[in-house]
């Protein structure tokens, strides 16, 4: 794993931005696998920025999201297809038939998983996915115990997870029990996987996910076997590790 250290959350989503800016630049036509929660709303407002003044364009760029919540509407503001609207697509040359996420009010949940994993199959797989960390080192929603060799699926999400995520909703009644996930075997057949961790809440957990037992009872302890795995962290969430800067 290569590990980038940065000062704070800010450089971060630069260093984070740069490194996507460069991708998309070499190849015009890439797909980015892409991550909501709170982490890569840096990355996003960087990229819409160099978009607005370098004119960086993703009008061939193909994207597919990790995960949605089941039952929230697209229009929804809580629903990650609005998130990625707000936040990234409505400020970009991007084509909206080439964003994916996956449809969290399918009538059929079960073909709607195995359409998303023959979609991200069909363009040629992932180039570059960028995640986020759950404090229960979950990657998309793939929570403590999902198999190894799972492809996309529907999830129960973690008492925890809810919790944490309630902040964006009034209550946590709101917050919606299940979700739809790219599984950790989709996620681990991208190319290259870049990851964000930021805060000193999170030390814990990449600590783990560096030097902890793999195990399935920590998914993002699968990252250990990817060959191509890139963790920007700031210093708060690397304050458990040393490393040779
Ligand atoms: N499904 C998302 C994950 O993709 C994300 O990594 C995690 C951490 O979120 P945050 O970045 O807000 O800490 O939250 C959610 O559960």
């Amino acid at each position: 794993m290569n590990i980038i250290e940065t000062a704070n959350y800010e450089e971060m989503s630069r260093k984070a931005a740069d490194y996507l800016v460069k991708l998309v630049s070499a190849k015009k036509d890439a797909v980015l696998g892409l991550a909501t929660g709170s982490t890569p709303h840096g990355l996003y407002s960087e990229m819409v920025e160099d978009h607005k003044m370098n004119g960086t364009s993703y009008e061939q760029i193909r994207t597919v999201n990790l995960d949605e919540y089941i039952g929230l509407p697209s229009t929804d503001p809580n629903s990650y297809h609005t998130f990625m609207r707000k936040r990234l697509f409505d400020w970009i040359d991007i084509k909206s038939e080439n964003t994916h996420i996956p449809n969290g009010q399918a009538g059929s949940l079960e073909k709607e998983c195995l359409r998303y994993e023959q979609m991200i199959e069909n363009l040629g797989g992932i180039d570059l996915q960028v995640l986020g960390i759950g404090h229960n080192g979950h990657i998309g929603f793939n929570e403590p115990g999902t198999s190894f060799n799972s492809s996309t699926h529907v999830v129960e999400l973690a008492e925890s997870t809810k919790k944490a995520n309630s902040r964006f909703f009034a209550s946590l009644d709101e917050v919606p029990t299940q979700a739809i996930t790219m599984g950790i075997k989709t996620i681990m057949k991208s190319k290259e996987i870049l990851l964000l961790v930021s805060g000193s809440s999170k030390a814990e957990t990449l600590q783990k996910l560096i030097h902890g037992p793999f195990t399935e009872d920590f998914p993002a302890s699968i990252l250990q076997r990817h060959p191509n795995v890139t963790i920007i962290a700031d210093q708060d969430a690397l304050s458990l590790l040393r490393i040779n800067k």
